[in-house]
């Protein structure tokens, strides 16, 4: 009698359709007949060579970024090494794609392109079933979360479920720039409902419709993923992004000597400027400690540059007061002056005295507006995160310009429609004078993309491959330093096709701040480069 093979039908079926076993057509003759897979594919076998090629093809015909965003997440969908090796193919064309500035139309339009579920969605009516939701064994391998609640994606405002683009596009550039393989990463959305009326109307929303919920509820409700995701993971890296400024800066504050976590829109971001203002003063010879700051922009992300600028000059030899004495905080209604009613505690450590400004001569009595700190006090840097276009306007920029040989000017803010200024008029405004760096990519030449992504994959690699029980200001100002000796020939920032090395390079600067601050055993870039992975079958 001869034993019979079990039929494959099902487990071949079950291979193909999930992204992080399906090879598609590169599916060999041999694992074709061990497999079962004959009959499923066509005859012809690919490389991942030609599979890339196919695809970036099909990619090039369609007619707009927001069509091949939605392509690249179906393809991710897919088949895993795909997506990852035609992104990693060719970073300078993809990150735009899969990243800013195109996700935050993918955000807007999420529920439009809803194909298939990834990540975890964690809603409030499902608030006490997290534990039995993170007990997937399919889970077991994650060491990477990125959470959002999607009130303040990029600059759009609250998306509600439709935020969860961010978290899968920020953990796609985990695997690609510090190659953390993609079962070891999960994005999460906490859907506790959204403010967006017209998400909340429309027929397609995927997310729970309800109004926000806020306050201790809300509050409750973090806490409780928090310790379902710490007891599941003792050992997890928890990314926040793109929460509303006072619950960023809350939660952060709340968790960040719990577990190893951290907020990368307000230290990612502080890190990212931090860095590429230490690789621009070099450029002018002078010093950090030289310069005179104005953020424009006092929400999380504004107060945690201000944060970080004030380490990185104590570092450089100033006392607390006198380097905060060199950062101007301004915010929708002027500049942040102490005594205002509604301060939160980091805007509290940068306002700023009254009596400076009674000398000044204000149009009208009280706040000092952008305009009138920048005549005062003659900065030489200006950092934008207001979220609000056009508020670096000509006169403002040739107000900085007369003052300063070499002006330093990063309208951060994201997507593109919110960015403070185009790149190109702050150049032509300065008589090509002003050093300029965008938080998206603008494609002007000469301009440095003074993005999160230089920061947070090293971030994350380097506390993960450290073991790294918390995430400290100390590790940040190391990966901003680290940051800030990587200027190229031709920018202040490597360029993006360098990504993955710049991660390297961060992460073996993190790893040494955090084994110096928890006394962990050393880790060589041999070990960083080891734990990688490589998008191949
Ligand atoms: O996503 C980006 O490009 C940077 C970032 O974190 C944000 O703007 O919220
Ligand atoms: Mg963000």
């Amino acid at each position: 009698m001869t034993v019979q093979t079990p039929p494959l039908h099902a487990a071949a079926r079950a291979l193909l359709a999930d992204p992080l076993t399906n090879r598609g057509t590169a599916f060999t003759e041999a694992e074709r007949d061990r497999l079962g897979l004959h009959g499923l594919l066509p005859p012809h076998v690919s490389t991942l060579a030609t599979q890339i090629d196919r695809r970036r093809r099909a990619l090039e015909a369609l007619p707009d970024d927001f069509h091949r965003y939605a392509f690249l997440r179906e393809l991710q969908d897919t088949n895993e090494v795909l997506f990852q090796a035609l992104v990693q193919s060719d970073l300078p064309r993809m990150l735009p794609l899969v990243y800013t500035p195109t996700v935050g139309e993918g955000c807007q339009r999420f529920s439009d392109i809803w194909r298939r579920p990834r990540g975890l969605f964690l809603s409030w009516p499902n608030r006490g079933r997290i534990a039995d939701i993170l007990a997937d064994p399919a889970l077991d391998r994650v060491k990477v979360i990125v959470v959002s609640d999607g009130e303040r994606i990029l600059g759009l405002g609250d998306q509600g479920a439709g935020g969860m683009g961010i978290p899968i596009g920020k953990l796609a550039l985990y695997t690609a720039c510090a190659g953390l393989h993609p079962a070891e990463v999960l994005p999460i959305l906490l859907d506790v409902g959204t403010d967006n009326a017209a998400l909340r109307d429309d027929p397609l929303y995927v997310g729970w419709r309800h109004s926000r919920v806020r306050g201790p509820d809300y509050d409750a409700f973090v806490e409780s993923f928090v310790s379902a995701v710490a007891d599941r993971w003792p050992r997890i890296l928890l990314q926040w992004e793109d929460f509303a400024g006072e619950n960023a800066q809350a939660l952060l504050a709340r968790y960040r000597d719990r577990l190893a976590t951290f907020n990368d829109d307000i230290q990612g971001t502080a890190a990212t400027a931090t860095g590429t203002l230490l690789s621009a003063v070099a450029r002018t010879g002078a010093a950090l400690s030289d310069q005179r700051i104005l953020l424009c922009g006092a929400g999380a992300a504004g107060t945690g540059i201000a944060t970080l600028l004030v380490r990185a000059m104590m570092a450089d030899g100033l006392r607390p007061a006198e380097a905060r004495a060199r950062i101007w905080a301004v915010d929708r209604d002027g500049l942040v002056m102490a005594g205002q009613n509604g301060l939160s505690p980091a805007q509290r450590d940068f306002a700023r005295d009254p009596a400076e400004i009674a000398a000044w001569s204000l149009a009208a009595p009280g706040r000092a507006t952008l305009h009138e700190v920048a005549a005062a006090v003659a900065p030489t840097v200006l950092i934008g995160t207001s979220g609000r276009p056009g508020m670096f306007d000509r006169r403002l920029v040739e107000l900085i310009a007369d003052g300063c040989a070499r002006p330093i000017i990063f309208p951060l803010s994201n997507p593109i429609s919110h960015c403070e200024a185009h790149p190109a008029d702050l150049i032509a405004w300065s008589g090509g004078r002003a050093i300029v760096g965008t938080g998206s990519p603008f494609g002007v030449p000469g301009v440095a993309q003074v993005n999160n992504v230089y920061i947070f994959p090293g971030v994350g690699l380097g506390a993960l491959v450290a073991g790294a029980p918390r995430v400290t200001d100390g590790m940040f100002l190391a990966a901003a330093r680290a940051l800030g000796t990587m200027s190229s020939d031709d920018g202040l920032l490597p360029p993006v096709s360098d990504l993955r090395r710049v991660a390297v390079d961060v992460a073996v600067a993190v790893a040494a701040a955090a084994a110096a601050e928890f006394a962990l055993p050393p880790v060589d870039r041999q070990a960083i480069l080891r734990s990688m992975w490589t998008a191949v079958y």
